[in-house]
């Protein structure tokens, strides 16, 4: 994960793995005078439908169950003193196998003043082009919200989907462009905040939750009840940063609209809760969030790009510990891999945001199944220090505990580098090779073809 906030200081699980990740300090300055509103409008642009392909099915990675951890038939959770919640093997796992399949975030949104914010859709994450081979040639949605001037759509499908969130949000978005207080990675983590908060609105006014139409991106199981339980490790936090969260919560409340409010803390408890709850979430978020990336092919085929684009949150990919020998990795979602590797059609649902957990060797029955957050190609002192800066934890995988000079926790450290590790001659990826039928291909640097 590395990427979550951390932004509040930008960092998010699993954008360290590539080398394009940021991890800005942002710096929280002294609250604006904000005034309250009543009202949150979106204005909407004359429909546009923008030629898109996101109805194209594609074929993703052979992947051999579709059952995410809560029903999984190769996993449980168990729960340890000193790691929390953990993920271990019900059974043995081949390597290739997946853990989690095709996980949807339950929120994400695109990096604050994102390059590429006019070329990905907002709502499905989809790209403006899927045959540009360069971002720079990618075309700008014409499609976007003319009020606050920050999302941009592929269609007016998704325009329309979105305003079930856009509404509540649009009016926090114009002031928070103008207003000085906060950073540009900390304005990223504002964005996926009030994305959480609107979820919990909606599962308020409609229990049933049928409330997001069918493109919309986000997982429908999981409840904002389950994201309250993820890992804060609030009492790692400094006082400072705190003060930080909950400057960043009094700009929220002065922001978001009272009728929005009301139904979120209709009596003076729960808005004591519900302040509580966004310091909560954004320990939340700094602890679990997931950078959303994708790789597009360069001119040569032999150079491929990364894009960190935004950060996204996912219940089960949130129950997996880090490792610096992991025995699984994080495979994005790609729109068609250059050979079709399954038989297996996948309906496309059109983004970036979906992920996969995939056994990157033989998992034997009880052994704990755990990804990378951090690039595990750093020496052991620095990944301590990473992950005690990012994440607030002190690793205790078997390459850490223990020893910085013990023999043989380096040796297996280094062998495992030399198993794993890509070795692309097209940059320092340090991304997890997984297998995919006789191949071992790059979790970040693969080639994707986008047809
Ligand atoms: C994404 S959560 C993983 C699930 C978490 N254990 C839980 O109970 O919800 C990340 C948190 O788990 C703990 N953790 C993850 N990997 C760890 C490790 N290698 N050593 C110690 N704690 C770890 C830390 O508290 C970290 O902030």
């Amino acid at each position: 994960m590395e990427d979550l906030l951390t932004s509040l200081n930008t960092t998010s699980i699993a954008s360290d793995i590539s080398n394009t990740t940021t991890n800005t300090v942002s710096s929280v300055k002294n609250i604006d005078t904000i005034t309250n509103s009543t009202t949150s409008t979106t204005t909407t642009t004359t429909p546009t439908i923008i030629n898109s392909e996101n109805d194209k099915d594609i074929l993703i990675p052979a992947l051999l169950s579709s059952e995410l951890i809560s029903n999984s038939k190769n996993s449980m959770i168990k729960q340890s003193k000193e790691k929390g919640r953990y993920v271990v093997a019900k059974q043995d796992i081949k390597s290739g196998e997946s853990i989690v399949f095709r996980e949807e975030p339950y929120v994400v949104c695109m990096n604050y003043k994102d390059p590429y914010e006019r070329k990905i859709c907002h709502h499905c994450f989809g790209l403006s082009s899927t045959t540009s081979k360069s971002m720079t040639t990618t075309p700008d949605f014409t499609l976007h919200c003319d009020t606050c001037n920050i999302v941009w759509y592929c269609s007016n499908h998704c325009q329309l989907n979105d305003l079930i969130y856009h509404k509540h949000e649009c009016f926090t978005y114009k002031r928070m462009q103008s207003s000085s207080q906060f950073d540009t990675s900390c304005k990223t983590s504002i964005k996926l905040l009030l994305k959480l908060i609107i979820k919990q609105y909606l599962e308020i006014k409609d229990q049933s939750l049928s409330l997001n139409p069918s493109s919309s991106i986000e997982s429908k199981e999981v409840r904002f009840k389950d994201i309250l339980t993820l890992e804060t490790n609030l009492n790692k936090f400094s006082t400072q940063r705190i003060t930080e969260f909950r400057m960043i919560s009094k700009f929220i409340e002065k922001t978001m609209d009272k009728e929005f409010l009301k139904v979120i803390c209709p009596t003076n408890k729960e808005v004591i809760e519900f302040q509580n709850n966004l310091i909560k979430l954004m320990c939340i978020l700094e602890c679990n969030s997931h950078d959303i990336s994708f790789t597009i092919p360069q001119s040569t085929k032999s150079s491929y790009e990364y894009f960190s684009i935004g950060i996204g949150l996912y219940y089960h990919s949130s129950m997996f510990n880090h490792s610096c020998t992991p025995n699984i990795c994080k495979v994005i979602e790609s729109k068609q891999h250059p050979q079709p590797i399954s038989t297996e059609k996948v309906q496309y649902s059109g983004n970036f945001a979906t992920h996969s957990m995939i056994a990157i060797k033989d998992i034997k029955k009880d052994e704990e199944i755990s990804f990378n957050y951090i690039q595990v190609t750093l020496s052991k002192v620095d990944r301590l220090k990473k992950l005690e800066s990012s994440y607030h934890f002190q690793c205790k995988c078997p390459s850490c505990i223990g020893d910085v000079n013990n023999k043989a926790s380096i040796k297996s450290h280094s062998q495992f580098i030399e198993k794993h590790i890509c070795k692309s001659k097209t940059g320092n990826c340090s991304g997890i090779l997984f297998p995919l039928n006789d191949n071992l291909i790059c979790n970040i640097c693969r080639p994707i073809i986008l047809k």
